[in-house]
């Protein structure tokens, strides 16, 4: 304890959070859902991707998943008993318009009519996701999102579900994470559609932000209010301890092609020189397009899970998921990791909030997804010990805490993932939920994060 005049200043600062400070927890439709051929949905990019042998590990699929489709009354029931006050969900475009254009399928929609009807009845605010990289099979035949037509096939779709959810939802994300669907997707390959093409990487990348810019004017003329977009974002850096000018350009092209392609566009109206120059060669980006995707959004979603790590490395071979990466290394560093491998690093959640605050001012923020996979066994008892996640969330919520206390304007927190789900090409080997699934039963078994979580939201924070 410190004493200064008569007053003695707590060593530990509170960690309170500020009053209103939204907590939740945030899922997408193809990883929970299951019911892939039930109530007229269409196939999407990912049932054709995880059909393709060696594309996801056990050649697990979404078929089943958690069940959601069918057990979403118990899982509103599970979000209400932690205390939730906002549920992040996907819409599956292949369930509303199976072919991905035209004719709407009634029973696609009511499924989300609902589900928001049920998160409202329990007092739980929907967060609602319109595209969580399930791109109607029918749309990627037709070139999917390397073809520009697709932008506005999506702003179609965006005002089909916003028209249908708008008197009860408010609260709007057009795109989850336009590069991993496009550099994962269409670059390396490891992501749905599984197209390996650095052009169509980036082509892929133009038009989803030329998606999210219709999408949010076609809703914004439509009157909503809360439109946002959400981005996988992270510091990049580099481990040396004197980086050297070639370090120093490894670390500018990666964040140019992780974090600035996508920030620049939707905040600044303007592409980083790194894509300028593909985009030059290509011909794809017409006038007028990043007027579009710079539409005004009321809030920023940030995706955060670590830094990414660079140094320069003669020789190394490019890495396809960030094209022109040749003499770039990603290495590890010497930090505790996930199952994921990811490493833990809660600092860089503190410096990306205060890099947006600083280089964007004034734009609100959320954190739509934190959080860690790790290898958790139920106990003969059911109880599930998960301290390690514990231990991530904490860290990561310090640090939130700590770029509140530097006045970034950062609103909610939602946690990454409020089930167990398919973790995309790991399948359901990797569990990142707070609450544990069976797949063999559909079991639920709230994790102790969950428990620990709860806590955390009566207590608007952490305990100081
Ligand atoms: O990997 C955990 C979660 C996914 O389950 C979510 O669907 C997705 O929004 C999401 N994004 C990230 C960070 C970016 C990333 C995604 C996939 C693979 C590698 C990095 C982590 N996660």
């Amino acid at each position: 304890m410190t004493t200064v005049g008569s007053t003695t200043t707590a060593r530990t600062a509170s960690q309170a959070f500020p009053a209103g400070f939204v907590w939740g927890a945030a899922t997408a439709a193809y990883q929970i859902e299951g019911a892939a051929h039930e109530d007229g949905r269409g196939p999407s990019i990912w049932d054709t991707f995880a059909r393709r042998p060696g594309a996801v590990a056990g050649g697990d699929t979404g078929d089943v998943a958690c069940d959601h489709y069918h057990r979403w009354r118990e899982d509103i029931a599970l979000m209400a008993s932690l205390g939730l006050g906002a549920y992040r969900f996907s819409v599956s475009w292949p369930r509303v318009q199976p072919d991905g254009s035209g004719p709407v399928n009634p029973r696609g929609l009511d499924f989300y009519d609902r589900l928001v009807d049920g998160l409202l009845e329990a007092g739980i605010t929907p967060y609602v996701t319109l595209y969580h990289w399930d791109l109607p099979q029918a749309l990627e035949d037709a070139g999917g999102w390397t073809v520009r037509d697709t932008a506005y096939r999506f702003a179609e779709y965006a005002g089909v579900v916003h028209d249908r959810l708008a008197d009860r939802a408010d609260t709007w994300t057009t795109i989850n994470e336009p590069w991993v669907a496009s550099f994962l997707g269409y670059g390396a390959g490891v992501h749905a559609p599984g197209r390996t093409s650095a052009d169509d990487a980036f082509r892929a990348a133009h038009h989803l932000m030329l998606a999210h810019g219709l999408a949010a004017r076609r809703l914004r003329e439509a009157g909503a209010e809360r439109i946002s977009l959400t981005l996988n974002l992270a510091p990049v850096l580099c481990p040396a301890d004197a980086p050297g000018e070639a370090d120093l350009a490894a670390v500018e092209l990666v964040d140019s092609l992780l974090n600035r392609q996508f920030l620049d566009a939707a905040l600044r109206g303007s592409y980083p020189d790194a894509v300028l120059e593909r985009a030059r060669r290509l011909g794809h980006v017409r006038d007028g397009d990043l007027a579009v995707i710079a539409q005004p959004i009321d809030s920023l979603g940030i995706n955060y899970y670590n830094p990414t790590y660079v140094r320069a490395a003669p020789g190394a071979p490019e890495n396809p998921a960030f094209p022109g990466s040749a003499g770039v290394a990603f290495p590890s560093v010497d930090l505790p990791t996930t199952a994921m491998g990811w490493p833990i690093a809660p600092d860089g959640l503190t410096e990306l909030l205060l890099r947006l605050h600083r280089d964007h001012p004034g734009v609100p923020l959320v954190v739509t997804e934190n959080g860690a996979a790790f290898d958790d066994v139920p106990g003969p008892d059911g109880r599930v010990a998960d301290p390690a996640r514990i231990g991530y969330l904490e860290g990561h919520l310090r640090a939130a805490h700590a770029a509140l206390a530097a006045g970034v304007d950062l609103r909610g927190y939602l946690v990454w993932s409020l089930l167990d789900n398919f973790e995309w090409a790991e399948g359901y080997g990797k569990r990142f939920g707070i609450v544990y699934v069976d797949y063999a039963d559909q079991r639920r078994l709230p994790k102790d994060s969950a428990r620990w979580y709860a806590g955390v939201i009566a207590r608007n924070g952490l305990e100081a």
